[in-house]
């Protein structure tokens, strides 16, 4: 029962790659063709082996002997020929299709919300996008196309046994009736192992990622040798089952190349008895027992074909259980124009609450941040100041309630539309494997002009550390930007936020990473950037809050307190209170 679902799964994953193959179908048949032709080739030559050892051998004269000779010639040259196109076909298509599913992929996974990127081991979306991609290449390569054309070849290699003798075609016949039933048992228990080695391999390349960019982490505790025996232990773990791979894939590669070389012995034992009889030619049994031994690769490779193409059904299922990911987070089926954004932003009513988790993150949030207006939110740690932030550009949608952007439900905005009025430079400013101008420039569209970036690395204070990179702006800063300081990719993050010159900026703890001297340079360019924009900002210490016009404390759930600095110092004593640590966690990082 189970066999039989997980059959009919591994086909539902397979069938629907047929819209990518539909486009290259012609080629695909063409190359199956090809592979035909080859092994029809191939398939004749016994037979005109027959003719010669029945005609010119056994009649002693040689006279017709050159044609059929020629022949054998021709037919080998063919094979080849025909086996040669069929490479040359199906290469184009194979790694189209291979490119068009990645390319696919890639895009669902960048539409897909940030929750889904939450649940998923990046490691495992890694292992969909490169092994799994290029299991279904090969797949459709070769595997596919030799599994249709094997089994042909099978079929028309047992009739032109039984047009050569019954006998013959009934022994080679019994011989591979047991292949099915054979690699029906083994399927079910390879497929288990199939699945489990991709996954396995999925969490290696995890590990891998994680110790990568932790590097820093692992060496400064010491913990290396921690993560190599885990990563160690791991990879153990897919060895074995690859070792199970192997030992069910070798039970099955022993009965499938034991069942050819069974019909050979039939072959010989009942020519040696129908020669001797006068009831066959010697050229019938030659012809037969080369047919037999042409047929013993289709036969042997079954094993194999089913192998990769369990594997390809794996690998199917896995490359549809991200791009089935539904997208949550859309365009609105008629988005509302937003002409010229001023920026007001209006928190009303906000509640949110992760998807599984048991309570609210944010119960009721009512928050009005004016055109241009600078509000600080502060509040203790995990109190959803970073979640709050999150519902401004749609990284995540309210549960219930609104946020606005001059009265309009950021939900009825197009997102690209949403995502130009509102910019955000997280905590964390992760930079990619890019010159530092296509870094800036990611934060502003198609359209930004060598003037904008350099404008929005003045804002940043970035402008003298990128004149005194090597190569300035072009100068291309390694993975997260590993080789810059923390500092420096904090103020290039900056940068990259405002070069589109939103109009709502949303600033999660963006001095973080500063040290005071050039904090005090940052702060004094924000300052300058603030005054054009609304702007939302995390603030963990005093002199971030120091920025803005007011601020807001998140307490609760919920907005405990809006007013300037000074009125909630003198009024609120939990904003006193958090004040106060904040004041202490800097001046122990100071000291
Ligand atoms: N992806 C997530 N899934 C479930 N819960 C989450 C997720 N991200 C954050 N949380 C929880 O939501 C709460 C608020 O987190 P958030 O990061 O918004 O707090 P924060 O105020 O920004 O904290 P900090 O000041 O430490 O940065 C925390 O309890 C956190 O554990």
């Amino acid at each position: 029962m189970t066999n039989t679902k997980d059959r009919g799964q591994n086909i539902a994953a397979l069938r629907r790659l047929a819209p990518y193959l539909r486009p290259v179908r012609a080629r695909m048949i063409g190359s199956g063709t090809a592979v035909l032709a080859s092994m029809v080739c191939g398939l004749t030559i016994p037979l005109v082996v027959q003719r010669i050892l029945d005609g010119p051998v056994a009649d002693g004269d040689t006279s017709g002997l050159g044609w059929l000779i020629a022949a054998v010639g021709a037919l080998g040259a063919g094979e080849a020929l025909f086996f040669f196109i069929r490479r040359r076909l199906i290469s184009g298509p194979s790694t189209r299709i291979e490119a068009e599913l990645r390319d696919d992929l890639y895009r669902h996974l960048q539409r897909l919300p940030i929750s889904f990127h939450d649940r998923w081991q990046s490691g495992q979306l890694l292992s969909r996008a490169v092994s799994d991609l290029s299991t279904l290449r090969r797949f459709i390569a070769f595997a596919f196309i030799f599994l249709i054309v094997n089994s042909l070849t099978l079929v028309l290699g047992l009739v032109v046994l039984f047009v050569l003798d019954p006998v013959l075609g009934t022994i080679s016949t019994l011989c591979s009736l047991p292949l099915v039933l054979i690699s029906t048992l083994y399927e079910s228990k390879y497929a288990v192992l199939a699945r489990r080695a991709q996954d396995q391999n999925g969490d290696l390349a995890t590990t891998v990622e994680e110790s990568v960019l932790g590097i820093r982490v692992l060496k400064a505790f010491g913990r290396g040798p921690h993560l190599a025996g885990t990563f160690a232990a791991q990879a153990r773990e897919l060895r074995r089952t690859e070792l199970r791979k192997v030992h069910v894939i070798g039970l099955l590669w022993a009965a499938i190349i034991m069942l050819p070389e069974i019909a050979i012995g039939g072959h010989l034992l009942y020519g040696a008895f129908a020669i001797t009889d006068g009831t066959m030619t010697l050229g019938t049994m030659v012809a037969a027992v080369a047919v037999a031994t042409y047929l013993r690769w289709p036969t042997d490779s079954i094993g194999w074909l089913l192998a990769e193409s369990n594997q390809a059904a794996t690998a199917a299922i896995r490359y549809w259980e991200v791009r089935d990911a539904p997208v949550t987070i859309t365009d609105p089926d008629r988005p509302r124009r937003l002409p010229s954004a001023t920026g007001h932003l209006r928190f009303d009513h906000v509640h949110f609450a992760y998807p599984g988790s048991d309570g609210e993150t944010l119960r009721g949030v009512t928050l009005d941040v004016r055109p241009g207006e600078t509000v600080a939110l502060v509040g203790a740690t995990g109190s959803g100041k970073t979640t709050l932030t999150a519902l401004v550009g749609r990284l995540a949608d309210v549960t219930s309630g609104r946020v606005t952007i001059d009265g309009v439900d950021v939900r009825d905005l197009e997102l690209a539309r949403l995502r130009e009025v509102v910019a955000t430079a997280f905590e964390e400013p992760v930079l990619f494997s890019a010159s530092v101008r296509e870094n800036i420039a990611l934060g502003g569209g198609a359209d930004v002009t060598e003037d904008d970036v350099r404008q929005a690395l003045r804002v940043a204070s970035a402008t003298e550390f990128v004149e005194n990179l090597p190569w300035g702006l072009d100068t291309r800063i390694g993975e997260q930007g590993l080789s810059l300081s923390g500092g420096q990719r904090q103020r290039l993050a900056l940068a990259r936020a405002v070069v589109g010159r939103p109009s709502v900026l949303v600033l999660d703890d963006p001095l973080s990473a500063l040290d005071v001297h050039t904090e005090a340079e940052v702060e004094q360019a924000l300052r300058s950037v603030l005054r054009d924009v609304t702007a939302l900002v995390v603030a963990h210490r005093p002199s971030t809050v120091q920025l803005a016009d007011r601020v807001a404390l998140l307490s609760g759930g919920r907005i405990a307190a809006v007013g300037t600095h000074s009125e909630l110092l003198a009024t609120n004593p939990e904003y006193r209170a958090l004040l106060s640590t904040l004041d202490d966690e800097r001046s122990e990082v100071v000291a």
